[in-house]
Order: structure tokens, then sequence, then C-alpha cells
């Protein structure tokens, strides 16, 4: 038998044990493994606690480890940490299944929205809090758990916000202590005592404290001092013009003049995102060969989970790894190497009118919370260093914390699941912080014309507990549910999906005319959702064929060469054919009647009418556009391929504002459709 030469390496077991033992050192070396003893004595002492503590000192990875250590799942309950954001969920699970030793699904598991791990043997669960929402669908007191953890609770996203007022309620419901007029919507049901009480931990790095501890009566808050390692900030000596251009000096200034160590780049959406990474591209082969070796690897929401992943990986030997990232990697994650984050300070912000019934999104400063965050995300490892792209007197200027979102969103969504977890009285709701009764008003209007709601403001039977269950916002739920009458799933489907990434058309700016040329095939004279549907399915047929002439396993290839030429955006084309199947998923659960109407488009367009109703526009003289249900004057966005048809009247799905109010992804659809289809809403308009 030949001898193996095993040379100088070590083997797999080794490397291992090292791997352990560094972790172990890690772990211990937290400025939170010190105060491990009085932390889960102030968790067994107070039902309700806040803890505040620096980025990087622990909270997030260890203190769930500390109260499973201290016995608190006992009887095989759980401890449930949520995240508002899924990659934190799943990121921090698999360190912290690593930290215990355990196989991720086991003893530590995450679960998100179409991606559980966890298994009956799962004790620390991490999770989206829009999912514990979601689970309380279908276990009223989350019985499961014996602690839940808010993690990021400054964010205030409107999951969290909505979440607090719920696990207030469940505390209640479960408390041995209370008595039944006390319980809210839970005393019709018989208490019992396997209903042991609920811990509940709110936590975050920049909280205000006295807002969280006023909302839970009075309850305790703990500081955590300390944090690992240094980090050095940064600003400019004067304020920048062009953020995106002082990003990219930036990159190459730590690149040619700091010490290894990645950066991570904060920018504000996709588009911002491939920009700079083109531009960095067009930039590296002007730098000496030796100065070339960067990796680019952007994230951002709309990109597949695996793909989001990548930022995770190590950069090859020798190569400099430059993340660009959206406030999706602002806070939770660890990003292994990164030492530099450059912070330009603005962020895209959803903002809500709720008198036009307008929802958009604009690019604003971060609040200093975020900057916190942002920084935070450097120093993990070792010393790192942050720079912001203006000057230090405009971080004082910044506002403290983020104003929550359930202040600057449309309720439709978060309504629709209050009343399907059986919360009846919105008003009254015992939020954290109210939202204006103008917007809870709007939303309950909305969700009535949709069908959602009885004319008692109850949730309607089948249709309202329908929408409940889909994972997307009430429009296009209803839409859905329509399509299968209308004999049209398939096509909505598609468009659904479409419509839930960005744009799927990619055109570069010294390219438009090619770009141009290149999509005209798809484009359909009645507008922009039968012209989405036909990329879909050309993509669809092109991949059909070439797999069975090429094989399955060449098909990835094939797609991006296929999206490539006909210039679209692989990455959003992906993201949809997921969604697509995930809805799919859902939509055959509940029994909807998946079938298609062929070439007959004008079913389809009907389709459109009868659920886009509330956003339909009508032409004026001029050329200009009514939306009907605010009486704004709108403007065709020039990507429509309805831009120079200018129909008489459209339905159309996002309204969006720059230096005019545009709205975009239209259809041509007949005035007296609308009132056919949507009598509910016309005949109180006429
Ligand atoms: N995936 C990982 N790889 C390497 N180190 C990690 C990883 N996750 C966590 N760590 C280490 O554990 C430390 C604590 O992380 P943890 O997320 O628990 O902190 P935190 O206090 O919750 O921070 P934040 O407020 O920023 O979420 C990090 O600073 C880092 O040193």
């Amino acid at each position: 038998m030949p001898s193996v030469h095993r040379g100088n390496f070590p083997n797999r077991q080794t490397q291992f044990s090292a791997r352990r033992q560094k972790i172990m050192q890690q772990k211990k070396s937290l400025p939170i493994a010190s105060v491990e003893k009085r932390l889960v004595k102030e968790v067994r002492k107070n039902d309700v606690l806040i803890i505040v503590g620096e980025t990087g000192s622990g909270k997030t990875t260890q203190i769930p480890q500390f109260l499973l250590d201290a016995g608190l799942c006992r009887d095989g309950r759980v401890i449930g940490i949520t995240q508002p954001r899924r990659v934190a969920a799943v990121t921090v699970a698999k360190r912290v299944a690593e930290e215990c030793g355990v196989e991720l699904g086991q003893k530590v598991g995450y679960s998100v929205r179409f991606d559980d791990t966890t298994s009956g043997s799962t004790r620390i669960k991490y999770m989206t809090d829009g999912l514990l929402l979601r689970e309380a669908l279908l276990d009223p007191y989350l019985s499961k758990y014996s602690v839940i953890i808010v993690d990021e609770a400054h964010e205030r996203t409107v999951h969290t916000d909505v979440l607090m007022g719920l696990l207030k309620k469940v505390q209640l419901a479960r408390s041995s202590s209370v008595t039944d007029g006390q319980s809210g919507r839970f005393h019709k049901m018989p208490r019992h005592e396997k209903y042991a009480p609920l811990k509940l931990i709110i936590m975050s790095a920049s909280l205000d404290a006295r807002a969280f501890s006023e909302y839970f009566g009075g309850a305790k808050a703990v500081h955590i001092q300390g944090r690992q390692f240094p980090v050095d900030i940064f600003y400019t000596r004067i304020a920048e013009t062009d953020y995106l251009d002082a990003s990219l000096i930036t990159i190459f200034q730590i690149h040619l003049e700091e010490g290894p160590g990645d950066i991570l780049v904060f920018l504000t959406g996709q588009e911002e995102i491939e920009s700079v990474e083109r531009l960095i591209n067009e930039k590296l082969p002007q730098l000496p060969q030796e100065n070339q070796k960067l990796l680019i690897v952007p994230i951002f929401a709309a990109l597949p989970s695996e793909q989001q992943m990548r930022v995770f990986a190590p950069a090859p030997s020798g190569f400099r790894k430059v993340i660009l990232a959206t406030n999706i990697a602002e806070t939770s994650v660890t990003i292994p190497g990164i030492k530099y984050v450059i912070d330009p300070g603005f962020v895209k912000a959803r903002s809500y009118d709720p008198g036009k019934g307008m929802e958009s999104l604009i690019i604003v400063p971060t609040s200093k919370s975020q900057a916190l965050q942002r920084s935070g995300r450097a120093g993990r490892e070792g010393p790192g260093k942050c720079f912001r792209l203006y000057p230090e007197k405009e971080f004082d200027k910044l506002e403290d914390s983020t104003m929550p979102e359930i202040k600057r969103c449309n309720l439709s969504n978060v309504i629709l699941q209050l009343k399907a977890l059986g919360v009846d009285d919105i008003l009254g709701f015992d939020f954290i912080e109210k939202p204006s009764r103008a917007a809870i008003t709007k939303s309950l209007e909305e969700l009535f014309l949709l069908g959602a709601l009885t004319d008692e403001c109850l949730l309607s039977d089948p249709v309202g507990h329908q929408m409940a269950r889909l994972p997307l916002d009430p429009i296009y739920s209803k839409a859905l549910i329509l399509a299968s009458e209308f004999n049209c799933l398939e096509e909505m489907l598609i468009t659904v999906a479409l419509l839930s990434v960005e744009s799927i058309f990619y055109t570069p700016r010294d390219k438009l005319e090619e770009a141009r040329t290149a999509t005209k095939c798809f484009s359909s004279p009645e507008g922009d959702h039968i012209t989405l549907i036909n990329v879909y399915r050309a993509c669809n047929d092109f991949l059909e064929k070439r797999s069975m002439e090429m094989g399955i396993a060449k098909t990835e290839k094939v797609f991006r060469k296929w999206c490539k030429e006909n210039y679209i955006n692989s990455r959003s084309l992906r993201h949809a054919r997921d969604i697509h199947k995930q809805i799919k998923g859902h939509v055959e659960q509940m029994g909807l009647n998946l079938s298609s109407c062929g070439d007959d488009m004008l079913q389809f367009r009907r389709c459109l009418a009868a659920s886009f109703f509330l956003n339909a526009a009508v032409k004026q003289p001029e050329g200009t556009y009514r939306a009907l249900a605010s009486g704004q004057v709108v403007q065709i966005h020039p990507s429509s391929v309805l831009f120079r048809k200018k129909p008489e009247c459209v339905i159309f799905n996002e309204l969006v504002q720059t230096n005019n109010k545009y709205v975009r992804n239209l259809t041509r659809v007949d005035y007296l459709w609308l009132t056919e289809l949507a009598p509910q809403y016309y005949a109180m308009q006429n």
C-alpha cells in the first residue's frame, strides 16, 4: 500500500480543535462574559428586562447561551431571538451553533420566511420579527417559548413595534397573577398551567431604554459596559457633494494606503451598489498589477440568500474584499475580516403620506444610532476604522434615532395581521408609539375596499383570512385571489413576483440604444405588466430548450448569457424566479385555481383593473394624468412602454416622487371596467 505523505499540513482534527479553541478564547474575552451571572440573576428576577450594550459586546450570540446553560429552557421550551433582518438571523444562528459545537438545526437553529432549519430539539431559535408575528397566528400564546428576546429593538421596524404590543399581551395572559379582566383578548381562552410565565428581553446597542422601560411599566434596564476592540472614527473636513464619488475615492485610498483588512461600504440601494461596483471594475485595471487584487461583493435585500452569503466567505489569499452593502449589513451581523467601514451617511427610508395614500422611498441622512451601528461592524475581530464621509459637525446635527417605521409606512399589512391575530380594535391597540389616526383609518378603508374587512371591520371570510395567510402586500394577495377567479393566476403569479424585485431591465447609461433595441421584442402595446410576463416567459422557454440540449448543469451559465444579451438584470430576474416558486407553493396550498388565460390578455388586463382599481389614473387634456384615488397629477415614467403612447386610462403599481410625480408599471385599461369591476369604490366616487 502506498504511504501517504502528509507533510506538515495539520490534519482536519487538529484544525477543528484549533478553531474551537480560538472560539472559546473569543467567547471568554467578550465584555459580556464577565457579567454572565449578574445577567442571569436579573432575568430570573424580572419578567421584562432591557439590556443595552456596545456593538460587538456579545449580546446576540452569548445571552441566549447563558440562559440555556442556566436552565431557562426546561421542559423542552425554547429561547426565541428576533432580528429585523433574515441575514442576521441566519448568520448569527450559524455562529452560535458553531460556538456550541452542534449542528445547525439541532440545539441551535433559525427560522425565516421560506427557510426553517429548526427541529424538535432546537432550544435557541433565531428568527425574523415578522416570522414570530406569523407564528402567533397559529399559537397565540407563543406557548413553546420560555424567553423571547427582541434584538436590535432600536431599529423600530414596524414588525418589532407590533411584536412589542403583542408580547405584552401574551406575557399578561401567561402570567399567573393576571385576572381575567386584564388579559384583553386572551380572557376568552381558559388559562392553563402549561402556559408558564414568559420572560421578555429587549436588547440593543443604542436604545432609548427609557421609552421601552416606560412602555413595560417601569421595566429594569441593565447597561453592559465596554467594547471588545476600539474603532477610530474619521470625518471629512468639508461636506461631500457626491457621496458615491467620495466612496469610490475612499475605497481606493484605503486599498492603497492602509494595512490589510476588508472594507465595508454602506450605500442606499441596489442601483447605487451596482453602479459603484461597475466604477471600481473600470478603475481597477488602471492600477499597477500588484494593486489589482480587490474582490467586490455586493449585498442587498433583493439578492438571493446564497449570494448574500458570499460576503461571509474569506477573500482568496492576497485579495482585499470590498463589500458594498445596504443597511442590511448594519446591525447584528459580524462579517469576518472587516477592518474598515465607509459610511457616506445616507439610507433609503420609507415615507408615507396617508392623505394622498402615497408611499415612497426617499434617501435621507442616517440617525446617530445608525451611524453607531455601522461603525460597530468594524472592530469585531480587532481594532477598526470608520470613515464617515461628512464633517463632524454634521454628525452632531443628526437625529438621535430613526423615526419608527410604523409612523412612516402604509399600515394595511400590519392591520391585516393584527386582525388575523384577533385584535379588532386597532385604534385601541397598545402600540409603543401610536401611528396617526389618519394612517390607521386610511389603511382600514383600503382593506375594506379590497374586501378583506366586513362592514363591521372584521376580517372577512374567506377573502380576508386568505389574504392574511399570504406573505405579500394585501393588494398583491388580493390580485392573486382574484386571478384565480379570472383564470389567469399563472400570469398574475409572474407579475407579482416581478413587481416584488427591483427593475429587471438593465440599462447602462452608455448603452441606452443597444438596451432599448434588445428589449423591444418583449414590449407589449398594452403596458408593462404584459411586457414583464413576456420577458419571464421568453427566458423560461429559452432555458427549457437549452437545458435539454446542454443538461441542467450548464443552465446557470446559459441563464446569465441570455440575460446579458437581452439587457436583463440577471440578479433581479433570478430573485423573481425564486419568489415565484415560493408564492406558487403558497397558493397551491391554499387550493387556488392555478390556470392560465393563454393568449387572452384581455382577461388578464381586466383582472389587473379589478385588482389595482385603487391605483388608476386618467389622461388629462395636457397629457398628464390624474390619479383617481388621490386626485394627484402624475406623469408616466420614461421607463414605461406606455411613455409615448399615453392611453386614456391606466392602472399602475408604483408612484414615485423625484422632481416630478411619476407612475411606474402601468397597463392600459378601459375606464368602464373600473366601474364594472370595482363598483364598491367607483359608485362611491361618482
Ligand atoms: N460569524 C462570526 N465570525 C466571527 N466572529 C464572530 C461571529 N459572530 C460573532 N462573532 C464575534 O462575537 C462578537 C459578539 O457578537 P454579537 O453579535 O454577540 O455582539 P452584539 O453585542 O450582539 O453586537 P451588535 O449590537 O452589533 O449586534 C463579535 O464582536 C465577534 O468578535
